[in-house]
């Protein structure tokens, strides 16, 4: 495998031009879905490289859904339970050309800067704000996720938690597992008929808003978008109508420099007092020393906390005042429900997410399709067929700026284009194109000459 940061065909191994019949970059049957259903039967396998080559890491207990996906492709895959430290990071995706994530993996500048062979980064989870986005599209690095396989996971989470704020239940467990007997109605309440307040009505404010009805309750949200309502919900103008009116206040919006601190010391003071604050979203939304104050002086009778600024690495790491300043004071808290970050965790949403996601990378890896992907144009092809052996496929990644197409048409234009399609998202353009009747030689020179241009992000030769 070459050093250099693409997955370069072997140049100099025209057996490799021969493709094997028996190969397959389909997923295995057992995962049908949408993806491998438009994979027609007779589709060409392309062989940029020996499949064994690729390699895969998989931090912070990927489902074995995904796992399987990738090793029944022959990928070389490497598989960690927890994230993994900076600098040990730094060391792993030097060498890797697939990673695969969940939400407390940081990708930043830093860490990309020294992943030389990754192509494509696979956020098994809903969030991508632990990726630098913009960052790796700079460097021709597809990012895909899977939007929505575990918003109902989060839904049913947050309806669960509004019943047991609502009669204290964190609190009456504890106790009687610490062996004391206190039976109390006070200060316990039904939520039928209560006015769920949900910020941030996207798929899983969605999800909830039909849940919460049918539990009886009224519901009203705000969105920075204006969203059509489900059911009889309503949507308010701005924040402060909903802070004001809500029994229950839930945030589900994304880690945005906008939605940075969005619930503080300002809001606490607009909401009616002994409402109940829930926050699955992500640590950053609630400023948490204002929640502790806004709960010890009785505005907040209760909370839900799934997420925080900081996450420990693994389980059996401790959330103590190393991770944040303020743990021990939130741990002593009354009515305060504190779960490790397990709102997508269930057996349903993570196998979703395991074929979802490494579906879209192996897609990515075989074929080139950007299907899906959050931060490069969506380009995609037909596949290749066993009719069409002396085909190979031209993924030319590169900055979008005038006459890049005039160039790469020079060098491709000798040829036999089958089919070509360019889109552009911002800064950075995606190209792919199938030419027809190639030799091992014609590869060589397509990929060298693309690679010479200096609009050049990253070429790819899949054939
Ligand atoms: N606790 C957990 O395990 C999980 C947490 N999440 C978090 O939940 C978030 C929301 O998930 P989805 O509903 O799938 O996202 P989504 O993208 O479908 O919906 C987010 C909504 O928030 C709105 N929004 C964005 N900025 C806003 C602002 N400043 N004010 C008001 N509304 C704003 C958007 O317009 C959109 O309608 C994710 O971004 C993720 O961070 C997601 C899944 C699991
Ligand atoms: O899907 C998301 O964005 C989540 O927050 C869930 O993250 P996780 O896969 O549990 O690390």
């Amino acid at each position: 495998m070459s050093n250099a940061r693409d997955i370069r065909p072997r140049q100099d191994d025209a057996s490799l031009l021969a493709t094997s019949p028996s190969a397959s970059f389909n997923s295995p049957s057992s995962h049908s879905s949408a993806f491998n259903r438009t994979v027609p039967v007779n589709a060409k396998p392309l062989k940029p490289f020996a499949t064994e080559d690729i390699k895969v890491l998989l931090l912070e207990n990927v489902n074995q859904t995904g796992r399987e996906i990738l090793s029944q492709q022959g990928y070389q895959v490497e598989f960690l339970k927890s994230s993994l430290p900076e600098d040990q990071l730094i060391e792993k995706i030097r060498d890797v050309h697939v990673i695969g994530i969940r939400s407390k993996t940081k990708l930043t500048a830093r860490v990309l800067k020294e992943a030389k062979n990754l192509i494509v980064i696979g956020c098994f989870c809903i969030g991508t704000n632990q990726v630098d986005l913009q960052y790796a599209a700079d460097q021709g690095i597809a990012v895909f996720n899977s939007p929505f396989s575990n918003s109902r996971s989060v839904a049913e989470l947050v309806i669960g938690e509004m019943v047991m704020l609502a009669r204290q239940l964190g609190d009456r467990s504890s106790e009687m597992h610490a062996g004391t007997w206190n039976k109390v109605s006070n200060g316990c309440w039904e939520i039928r008929g209560k006015t769920l307040g949900i910020i941030g009505y996207g798929h899983i404010g969605a999800q909830l808003s039909v849940l919460a009805e049918a539990m009886g309750m009224s519901v009203i949200y705000y969105d920075v978008l204006n969203i059509m309502s489900l059911g009889t919900a309503r949507q308010v103008e701005a924040l402060d109508d909903l802070l004001a009116e809500a029994d229950f206040i839930t945030c589900h919006v994304p880690e945005l420099p906008e939605t940075k601190g969005m619930i503080g010391q300002k809001q606490f003071e607009k909401m009616k007092k002994g409402s109940y604050l829930i926050n699955a979203s992500r640590g950053t939304v609630v400023d948490i020393p204002a929640l502790i104050d806004a709960m010890r002086s009785g505005k907040v009778a209760g909370a839900a906390l799934d997420v925080y600024p900081n996450e420990p690495a693994g389980n059996g790491d401790y959330f103590n005042n190393d991770l944040n300043s303020w743990g021990a004071d939130l741990r002593s808290l009354k009515n305060l429900i504190l779960t490790p970050h397990i709102g997508g965790s269930t057996e349903e949403a993570q196998k979703a997410i395991g074929v979802e996601v490494a579906q879209a990378l192996v897609r990515y890896a075989n074929e080139g399709s950007t299907l899906g992907a959050v931060n490069l144009p969506e380009v995609v092809l037909r596949s290749l067929t066993m009719d069409e052996p002396d085909h190979a496929r031209v993924i030319y990644i590169h900055k979008n700026i005038p006459g890049v197409l005039r160039k790469v048409n020079e060098i491709i234009g000798d040829h036999n284009v089958d089919k070509q399609m360019t889109d552009s998202r911002g800064d950075v353009a995606y190209l792919m194109a199938d030419i027809s009747n190639v030799d091992a030689a014609t590869i060589k020179e397509l990929y060298t000459s693309l690679e010479s241009l200096p609009s050049r992000i990253m070429t790819r030769v899949l054939y």
